[in-house]
């Protein structure tokens, strides 16, 4: 369902952050991607979203070749998509519920089906009834959860996570993890960036690991 072909990317000024990567995803399948840090990961992901296009080579996504969409096609993309990326904060002067809500709003959903789906997230993460709280009186483990939550909202095929569990003490860190394996038995393709590789260490999940952008582990 997520397809990487030969995608290299040179940033301007010619940096090469990925060369020649491909592998291929399945429907419901959780992958942790890891690397040192400058090997890539992040670009890797930005290409799913097309917040990054590589400079040769090709994504594709149930079929579709993502890496020439058109702007205007971007946003219906992305609709399908969970994103929690690096730079993706809360917003903090917003109640929990309001921040799971927004990017439904920002996306044309009706008010009531929105309501309705923001219960049903923050739920299935375990903090339903809490909407009314405010992030800051969160844990930090918690407040990853409102992020993931605001991922799910959409019911996206593909959930895609750059470093959820960064600065969460290990415990925290497990129960993200558990989070995620559950969304596999609901047939939503999970990709983990992550530096820590005690996450998910009993699972055993696929591992793509890159190294100065070449995928060294993981391809098939
Ligand atoms: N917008 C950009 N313009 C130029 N170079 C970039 C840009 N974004 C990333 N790079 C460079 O590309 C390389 C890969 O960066 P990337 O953020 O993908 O790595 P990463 O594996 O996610 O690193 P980290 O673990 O530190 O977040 C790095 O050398 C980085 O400096």
């Amino acid at each position: 369902m997520i397809v990487f072909e030969g995608v290299t990317k040179r940033y301007p000024g010619g940096h090469e952050a990925l060369t020649e990567v491909s592998f291929e995803l399945r429907h419901g399948e959780l992958v942790v991607l890891s690397g040192h840090s400058g090997a890539g990961k992040s670009t890797l992901l930005k290409m799913i979203p097309v917040l990054e296009r590589p400079t040769h080579g090709r994504v594709l996504i149930n079929g579709q070749d993502v890496s020439h969409l058109p702007r205007q096609a971007i946003p219906y993309l992305r609709r399908s998509l969970g994103l929690m990326m690096q730079d993706n904060r809360l917003l903090y002067d917003r109640s929990v519920f309001d921040n799971v809500m927004l990017p439904l709003v920002i996306t044309g959903h009706a008010p009531a089906d929105a309501a309705r789906r923001v219960d049903a997230a923050l739920e299935r993460v375990g903090l339903g009834g809490r909407g009314r709280e405010m992030p800051i009186g969160l844990s930090g483990g918690e407040q990853q959860r409102v992020s993931i939550a605001r991922a799910i909202a959409n019911r996206p095929s593909v959930l895609i996570a750059d470093e959820p569990t960064a600065h969460l003490d290990a415990d925290y860190a497990h129960e993200i993890a558990q989070l995620f394996e559950s969304f596999k038995s609901v047939g939503v393709t999970v990709i983990v960036c992550t530096h820590d590789p005690t996450l998910f260490a009993e699972t055993r999940p696929r591992r793509l690991v890159l190294n100065q952008g070449r995928l060294i582990e993981g391809a098939e």
